[in-house]
């Protein structure tokens, strides 16, 4: 709201130090990939046999990565069902690890990561301050 009122008074364009003075913004979003990230899973395929935590893969086998099963454990968000956007303010917003992977990872991790949660920073800001 005030970003907004600031803006409106002043007549400048929205900057990219705006889009960063918006953390709790980035948690809502972070929260909300977490939860409801419309990717639940990647699919791999093995290339040949391979042991993963005493499991055989088979060659030609596939896997399901199940983000969802991750982002839902108890073991890594405390109160996994709830709604919670400061849990972000801890694990810091922008976390990407192995615990936190709306957009995969390694080699093949989203390109359009920044490019979404600019995009959805832009709309939660308008939409917040036009209906809130
Ligand atoms: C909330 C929005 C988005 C989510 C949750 C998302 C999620 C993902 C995930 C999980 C992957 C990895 C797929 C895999 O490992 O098999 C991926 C790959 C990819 N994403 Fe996104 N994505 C989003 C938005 C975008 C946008 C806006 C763009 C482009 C402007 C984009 C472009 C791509 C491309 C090109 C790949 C393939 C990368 C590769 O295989 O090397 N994504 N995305």
């Amino acid at each position: 709201m005030e970003l907004k009122k600031q803006k409106k008074e002043s007549g400048e364009d929205y900057s990219w130090t705006d889009y960063l003075s918006l953390p709790f913004t980035q948690n809502v979003i972070s929260e909300t990939l977490r939860m409801a990230n419309i990717i639940n899973g990647v699919w791999r395929k093995a290339l040949k046999d391979i042991d993963i935590k005493g499991y055989l893969i088979p060659k030609g086998w596939c896997v399901l990565t199940s983000f969802i099963s991750v982002h839902m454990d108890e073991e890594n968000y405390r109160n996994p069902y709830l709604f919670e956007p400061w849990r972000w303010e801890k694990i810091g917003a922008a976390a990407n690890n192995n615990s936190f992977t709306p957009f995969g990872g390694g080699q093949r991790l989203c390109p359009g990561l920044e490019l979404s949660r600019l995009e959805i920073s832009i709309f939660l800001h308008h939409l917040v301050t036009t209906y809130g």
